[in-house]
């Protein structure tokens, strides 16, 4: 496909998920019906859908229009390329702009507020002071691709050299202990023996990095609260030879996590709701709550636009019941570690602070806020003590 055919096909799916459609399910659904496209058109389409939903605001701005359309011709403007250039109607090129799709131009400060969702704007620059603007303009940019060695079974120079006989490069990162970033050939990752024999998996740095702020010392009972794929259980079992367990409300989401499990030389236990308390207490329980997920909004950026006030209220109350459900099941002197992926003090300090304040016997020991300012998503975690 020639590259104005691109721009028109990530307009038209585009449209789809502007009336609400998931742009997975958008994304997948076009290339069902689109089978001249080859897997290079397939990965420059995505690209350009991602870049315009983490820049939905400035693109519509500088594209004179949310639409599809506007939005591609706004991605070329940011980029410095004159969009009627692309925008020709030859071929497969889309239409030529109408006068009604004329943008506007943007300074940097302007474009990078102009992509936080006018009511986020007041918690976003309270939660985050004077790194708020430098935030807000890093969550414009792609996620780097970052991985976790696992330390039972490589190293970080093994892998790095392991990735390079395989044509993908990749550096040593200063976030986390057995992180690599990947700067070159990340596409063939999850096709190389080293991930199909579970020497590293694929976690964000900045996740990695509040797992290892964790301590955790072999033989601890250890519970993974809302373990989800198990990428918290992964990272904590790969630094100490754990009695592991897993636990979601929604028991489906860990299907995967034996197999990981597995693949990385680990063993966990999944339990139930009902199962926790006659496996308990836990010297350590892990709580990686459901959070906005707004320090991963570079990598999932339709969360940015699709979250709300009431859903905000909804996700603080969910973590507030699951601070309360798990707190019991920690054993007298044991830990427990609270994180999010979001950016906002409302699920994080002041969600501890909350907690702290309703329940007696119990102290905080440490937190840690991380942004993309260093290097991965931004995170939280809390660590509490119980008397
Ligand atoms: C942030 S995700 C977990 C990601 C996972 N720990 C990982 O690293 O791959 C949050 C998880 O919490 C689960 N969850 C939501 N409400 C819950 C509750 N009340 N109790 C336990 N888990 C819950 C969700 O199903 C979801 O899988």
């Amino acid at each position: 496909m020639q590259p104005a055919a691109r721009i028109a096909a990530a307009a038209e799916i585009l449209d789809r998920v502007l009336e609400g459609e998931a742009a997975e399910k958008a994304l997948t659904s076009w290339a069902r019906g689109a089978r001249f496209a080859g897997s290079k058109d397939r990965a420059a389409i995505r690209d350009h859908v991602f870049d315009a939903l983490r820049c939905m605001g400035s693109f519509a701005v500088l594209g004179g229009a949310r639409t599809g359309r506007g939005l591609m011709a706004g991605m070329l403007r940011d980029a410095g390329q004159d969009p009627a250039e692309v925008f020709t109607g030859e071929g497969h090129a889309p239409a030529p702009l109408t006068e009604a799709e004329t943008g506007q131009s943007l300074s940097d400060d302007e474009a990078a507020w102009a992509d936080i969702p006018d009511w986020v704007r007041p918690d976003f620059e309270a939660s985050l002071g004077l790194d708020a603007l430098a935030v807000a303009k890093a969550l414009r940019a792609r996620a780097p691709v970052q991985i976790r060695v696992n330390r039972r079974l490589s190293t970080r120079g093994a892998l790095q050299a392991e990735l390079a006989d395989e044509g993908i490069t990749a550096q040593p990162m200063e976030l986390a202990r057995a992180a690599l970033e990947v700067t070159e050939g990340a596409r063939k990752l999850q096709r190389t023996a080293a991930y199909e024999d579970g020497r590293f998996e694929m976690q964000d740095a900045g996740s990695q990095a509040i797992c290892e702020a964790v301590p955790v010392a072999d033989g601890q009972r250890v519970l993974d609260y809302c373990a989800g794929g198990g990428g918290k259980s992964l990272a904590l079992g790969a630094r100490a030879e754990l009695r592991l367990h897993a636990h979601d409300a929604a028991p489906q989401r860990m299907k995967d996590l034996p197999a990981r499990a597995r693949r990385a030389g680990l063993r966990v236990t999944l339990l139930d709701s009902d199962d926790l308390a006659a496996h308990g207490p836990f010297d350590l329980v892990f709580c990686d709550v459901p959070c906005s997920g707004s320090g991963a909004w570079r990598r999932a950026p339709e969360g940015k636009w699709r979250l709300t006030r009431d859903r905000l209220e909804e996700l603080t109350a969910i973590q507030a019941q699951i601070l309360d459900t798990a707190a019991p099941l920690v054993a007298p002197g044991g830990r427990l570690a609270y994180a999010t992926c979001s950016l906002f003090d409302a699920e994080n300090a002041a969600q501890i602070r909350a907690f702290l304040e309703r329940t007696p016997g119990w102290r905080q020991d440490s937190e840690r806020r991380l942004t993309p300012l260093d290097g991965g998503d931004g995170f939280y975690v809390s660590q509490l003590l119980r008397d």
